[in-house]
């Protein structure tokens, strides 16, 4: 018998709207369990429009996508998903709004007081039990995101659905959570798929590389293997040869194969 994948994309096209071009068209991609894949392409491209799909938020106008031999037909804690704008709820504390999340999906299956020591667990994951009582408006844009991966994760995702969970920081932060994203990612063995801009947080932080082509009728243009050894020291990594050129793949991708759109005949 074939081995199924983990996360299984099959020919998904999505239109809005009746008769409308198709935003993305055919995007087939299997992902194994444990991989961290990246998808990039410009703005506009349908790269988020792909995840909604996947996180079950949106429907395909064609195609599906199986995850773990289950069908997605709507958002499900299997598949958390962490926006580059956080979306915690104001009015509880950092350890009330991962409580919440961990109260939703596990109380059939864990006691108050592991549920407890769950989400002081998650807390502590992402560093950030010194903050457990303090509001979303109290700590900063990456504690802040940082609490969103928490509250992810403390949810025992198959998937983790990141949307440019990074876009919105200043340049030393991101840096910082991409670094506990890995080291996350090598302890969890999470799966990951993450939206980003960013081609050298995609290399440094990704197995597979998705490049989407320029929408309407968006596809998968090529898939980069970027086959550097874990775990990745972004220091030593600006020098070595296999990250310089997988770069500029990406890069050569991007800016000349397919241009943003309006810049390609400049
Ligand atoms: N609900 C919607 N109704 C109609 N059109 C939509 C809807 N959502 C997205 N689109 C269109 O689909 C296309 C892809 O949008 P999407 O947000 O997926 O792109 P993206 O690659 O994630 O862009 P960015 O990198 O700027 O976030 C865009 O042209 C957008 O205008």
């Amino acid at each position: 018998m074939a081995m199924q994948p983990f996360l299984d994309i099959s020919d998904v096209t999505v239109a809005f709207g009746r008769s409308r071009v198709p935003v993305l068209n055919g995007i087939d991609l299997k992902v194994a369990r444990g991989e961290y894949v990246s998808v990039i392409g410009h703005s506009g491209c349908g790269k988020s429009t792909l995840l909604n799909v996947v996180a079950g938020l949106l429907p395909a106008s064609g195609g599906g996508v199986v995850l773990d031999g289950k069908e997605v037909s709507d958002p499900g804690p299997d598949r958390a998903v962490v926006f580059q704008n956080h979306s915690l709820l104001p009015w509880l504390t950092c350890y009330e709004n991962i409580r919440l999340a961990v109260d939703q999906t596990l109380s059939k299956s864990l006691s108050r007081a592991e549920r407890h020591e769950w989400t002081m667990e998650n807390l502590a994951l992402v560093r950030m039990t010194h903050a457990k009582d303090r509001r979303p408006n109290e700590i900063s844009g990456g504690m802040k995101q940082r609490i969103g991966i928490g509250r992810a994760l403390a949810m025992k995702p198959k998937v983790l659905l990141l949307d440019e969970p990074f876009g919105a920081l200043d340049a030393l932060t991101r840096a910082h959570l991409q670094d506990q994203v890995m080291a996350i990612h090598a302890e969890l063995g999470t799966t990951v798929m993450m939206i980003t801009h960013d081609v050298d947080e995609a290399v440094l932080l990704s197995d597979r590389i998705v490049m989407l082509t320029n929408g309407p009728n968006a596809r998968i243009g090529e898939i980069l293997e970027v086959g550097l050894a874990r775990p990745r020291d972004r220091l030593a990594l600006v020098a070595d040869p296999r990250f310089i050129a997988a770069r500029a793949a990406v890069l050569e991708f991007l800016h000349h194969r397919h241009a943003a759109p309006g810049l390609a005949a400049a």
